[in-house]
């Protein structure tokens, strides 16, 4: 056996290994170890191997998902070994003493599960590969628990903004991948290759050119390649449901990278789970498939005004017929995840209760259809979607007929094919009743002729059906002639067979043995018909997701009065009363008031710099319009009474600093890093939020730090862009950049107390409350009094050097400077490329470093 299993455990690599022994999945050696500790289950041992005991662990497998899932999320990868014969079978082939063979079936990893226990019901669950060939990177993303496949080709610069947007479950990348994501698996680089790529691609999807997906660049094929291969390993030859790939551009939607994601707390709130995040406030679907929807959209707002704003009249649809949007999500509320019951089936494990809801979620489609269908003014998103949700009907019925109306996940014990449904399958159910109701007859019979009251014929799986009579009556039964057989003596009653007992039992086994396999071959039949019907059942879905999405946003902006967005060719951001929602909605569960504020930022003024107390409000102000942004390109409406924007190509958010020590960086360096990536990346299309950069270091360098940032994005990136700062001093840039413009979050002393208005006005802040601040938070009165007096003293030394950027009144702007330095680096360039190195001697050449180097100080 330990042959066997080590060369198991070989194929499983660095899987831990489930080894199908009865009925326990076993793990031994070191699996066993990880296993027990992770699940606090006893470790136990089995044997020796080498001459030491064998460690080994064991789950029921009845209990097997629930211990799985507890694997799974603590980031281990399972090989699920089974019995690939019965003993039966094993003794035929080698006599008694032979093993059962076995084999691994399939791997079980974070971005291949199809079970619901396993699965958020709410949240896609992404497999990712990435591949890269020259300037290019090709993602290849699938969702194998509803299908869905989308390849997408980015620059290197974009990979980590896509990867975010896909919040994959695993990640897996070629063999020595530079720069490979945190947790990525590496495989053999093999499987990437493209042109394999393109052949699985085809063969998968039947096609004889990929055109129909559209222009795949290699990189592209490359990642579809090493997907499929992955796929096709964990499913150990049984491919999952996969659509026909979706092809997008990277510029199909709004770009947003991970640090902003996590600073606009998108997706996941400061605790890391949903709680607080602006995906929880919006929420309002109903269905998981419609949760999933919501999260994808808000994950990837959109770059084209036609289908935002297709979203968004549909949105407005349900917004104004509050009625029938009542009708509908009551009606949704019924709906089973069809999607995830297809995933199941097309993966190989669907089970009576998959193909009963995939029958009861079509059949809810057909009403909605019928219901959506007779409605007025109907938007065009909906009369595309409309088509969607019909053709099922002679499937839906003819499930109807062969299915009971609640069928059970396990086969069993059959009793999933309804009555009637199939006169021979009847038949053999009547006979195991006719046999169990002889059984009765035969116990009262039995009862009668020993004149044993208490006697019993019972059932159990070991024996089969047995007579039982309780000890005292024992002796009667066992006396020779008496017709019964002994089989067993338990502490107090004895246990019987008769030859007639004996023959009904085979009769019932036989008949109820022939009705679970006659159910089984139904149920076959049923799941081929399914899968032939697999793409549109998924698009009936897919349409019913978006239904419940847009009925849901309609629902939430009825909630916080919300507005709907428009779309301008500019470079604008107008937001009339703005809000931000989950401070909003935070505030007024503590019965307080949001107070909401407007933001104008067109092309000549475009940068506005924020000042104000701490606790003012800024970062909140900053964030509401980012999420605004995003909200508004998610085809959603916006806390807000009037938004008019030009669309956003990329946000970019950088407030707060927080370490990133798994990356081994300080929040210093975070933040450094993080606002690099802005000034690489932002356009004159993009939004971006900085909020308080240079705080993490000394005042001087923060201060010049900052100061340079503002500089930069008004002069070089020239994006609109909201920057919050306690540096009194940047209000001087307001001299010379004319796109720059001032604003302070309000606040005011009344009887010796800070009052914070939260609420926006133009020009600087009067003074920083910073000690008012400190004050309110409760700092020993002693310690304030004692910073009263610093803070006197040091700005009587700021009044009287001209404060901390009195120097800079002559200093060049940034364009300038940086013009000044390329033209200086210009002079040594052409020296550079006037050499003709070949014809140089040594010693010239050193001569030449000399003077070059002598140059480079004078410069
Ligand atoms: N518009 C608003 N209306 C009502 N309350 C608000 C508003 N904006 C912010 N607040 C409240 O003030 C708190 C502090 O806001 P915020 O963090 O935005 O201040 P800040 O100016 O960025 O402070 P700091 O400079 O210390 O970072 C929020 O948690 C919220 O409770």
């Amino acid at each position: 056996m330990m042959v066997q299993y080590l060369g198991l455990k070989a194929k499983a690599g660095d899987c831990l290994l489930f080894y199908r022994m009865g009925d326990f999945f076993e793990l031994f050696f070191d699996d066993a170890r990880v296993a027990s500790a992770t699940l606090d289950i006893a470790l136990t041992s089995r044997g020796e191997h080498d001459g030491n005991p064998i460690p080994m662990c064991g789950v029921p497998v009845h209990a097997a998902e629930g211990y799985l899932a507890r694997l799974i999320k603590a980031g281990h990868r399972v090989a699920i070994a089974e019995q690939t014969e019965s003993p039966e079978e094993a003794r035929a082939r080698g006599g008694s003493k032979t093993l059962v063979a076995r084999d691994i079936i399939r791997f079980v990893t974070a971005g291949t599960l199809t079970e619901d226990s396993l699965l958020d019901s709410w949240a896609s669950n992404m497999l990712v590969a990435v591949s890269a060939i020259g300037d290019s990177v090709g993602i290849a993303a699938a969702d194998i628990s509803t299908g869905h496949f989308e390849l997408v080709n980015v620059p290197h610069g974009a990979l980590e903004a896509e990867l975010a947007r896909l919040a994959a479950s695993e990640i897996i990348v070629t063999d020595g991948f530079i720069g490979a994501p945190l947790g990525a698996i590496q495989r053999p680089n093999a499987e990437f290759d493209s042109l394999a790529g393109e052949q699985s691609l085809k063969q998968l999807f039947m096609l004889s050119t990929l055109e129909t997906i559209g222009a795949l660049t290699r990189a592209e094929l490359s990642a579809a390649g090493g997907l499929l291969a992955y796929l096709g390993h964990v499913g150990q030859g049984t491919m999952p449901f996969l659509k026909l790939p979706l092809h997008r551009e990277v510029h199909d939607h709004l770009l947003i990278d991970q640090a902003t994601r996590d600073s606009l707390e998108v997706n996941s709130g400061t605790k890391g789970g949903r709680a607080g995040s602006l995906l929880a406030e919006v929420d309002r679907t109903i269905t998981g498939a419609g949760a999933r929807q919501l999260a994808t959209d808000l994950a990837a707002p959109l770059m084209d005004k036609a289908r935002i704003d297709a979203r968004l009249s549909l949105v407005q649809w349900f917004h104004d017929a509050p009625l029938l949007r009542d009708a509908i999500r009551m009606a949704l509320r019924q709906l089973p995840d069809i999607a995830r019951a297809l995933g199941r089936v097309v993966a190989g494990r669907g089970s009576p209760r998959d193909v009963g809801q995939i029958r009861d979620g079509l059949n809810g489609a057909r009403t909605l259809r019928e219901r959506l269908g007779n409605a007025d003014d109907r938007p065009l998103l909906l009369d595309q979607l409309l088509p969607s949700l019909d053709g099922h009907g002679a499937m839906v019925d003819l499930f109807t007929r062969a299915l009971v109306a609640a069928p059970p996940t396990d086969t069993g014990q059959g009793g999933y094919i309804a009555e009637g449904y199939d006169a021979a399958l009847d038949s053999l159910r009547l006979a195991g009743r006719d046999g169990r109701h002889a059984i009765a007859q035969m116990e009262a019979r039995y009862r009668a002729l020993t004149g044993i009251s208490a006697l019993k014929i019972r059932h159990n799986a070991v024996l089969g059906y047995f007579v039982e009579v309780p000890a005292k009556y024992g002796d009667a039964l066992l006396a020779p002639g008496s017709g019964f057989t002994h089989r067993q003596t338990m502490a107090g009653a004895v246990r019987f067979n008769s030859p007639e007992l004996h023959e009904e039992a085979v009769r019932i086994t036989q008949a109820s043995g022939h009705a679970v396999a006659a159910e089984a071959a139904h149920l076959e039949e049923l799941i081929v018909y399914v899968l032939d019907r697999r793409d549109a059942i998924s698009a009936s879905a897919e349409a019913l997701a978006r239904i419940d999405v847009a009925a849901a946003l309609a629902e939430r902006a009825v909630e916080g009065g919300w507005c709907r967005p428009t779309f301008s060719d500019s470079p604008e951001l107008h937001i009339d009363g703005g809000r931000h929602p989950v401070v909003e909605s935070a505030l007024s569960k503590s019965g307080d008031r949001f107070i909401a504020n407007d933001c104008t930022l067109t092309p000549d003024r475009r940068l506005w710099l924020v000042s104000g107390p701490n606790m003012g409000g800024k970062s909140t102000f900053l964030r509401q319009n980012a999420l605004i942004v995003l909200l508004a390109q998610a085809g959603s409406y916006v806390p807000a009474s009037v938004a008019r924007l030009g669309l956003v190509d990329r946000l970019f958010s950088r407030v707060g600093a927080s370490d990133n020590l798994a990356r081994g960086r300080s929040t210093f360096m975070v933040e450094m890093v993080e606002t690099a990536a802005i000034l690489a990346q932002a356009t004159p299309r993009s939004f971006v939020i900085l909020d308080e950069v240079g705080r993490g270091t000394s005042t001087y360098d923060g201060l010049a730090i900052a100061w340079a940032v503002v500089e930069g994005i008004h002069e070089k990136n020239r994006c609109r862009c909201l920057f919050a700062t306690h540096y009194h001093e940047l209000i001087r840039l307001a001299e010379s950049l004319d796109a720059l413009s001032l604003h302070h979050v309000r606040a005011k002393e009344y009887k010796g107390d800070l009052v914070l208005l939260h609420e926006l006005a133009e020009g600087p802040a009067d003074r920083s409350y910073g000690i008012a601040v400190a004050k309110l938070a409760g700092l020993p009165p002693s310690v304030i009094a004692r910073a009263q007096t610093v803070l006197s003293k040091l700005e009587k030394g700021r009044a009287e050097t001209g404060g901390l950027a009195a120097g800079l009144d002559d200093l060049p702007l940034f364009s300038a400077a940086l013009n000044l330095a390329e033209a200086r680096v210009d002079v040594l360039r052409d020296k550079l490329n006037g050499l003709d190195i070949d014809s140089l001697s040594p010693r010239a050449a050193l001569d030449l470093l000399y003077e070059l180097k002598r140059a480079a100080g004078e410069e």
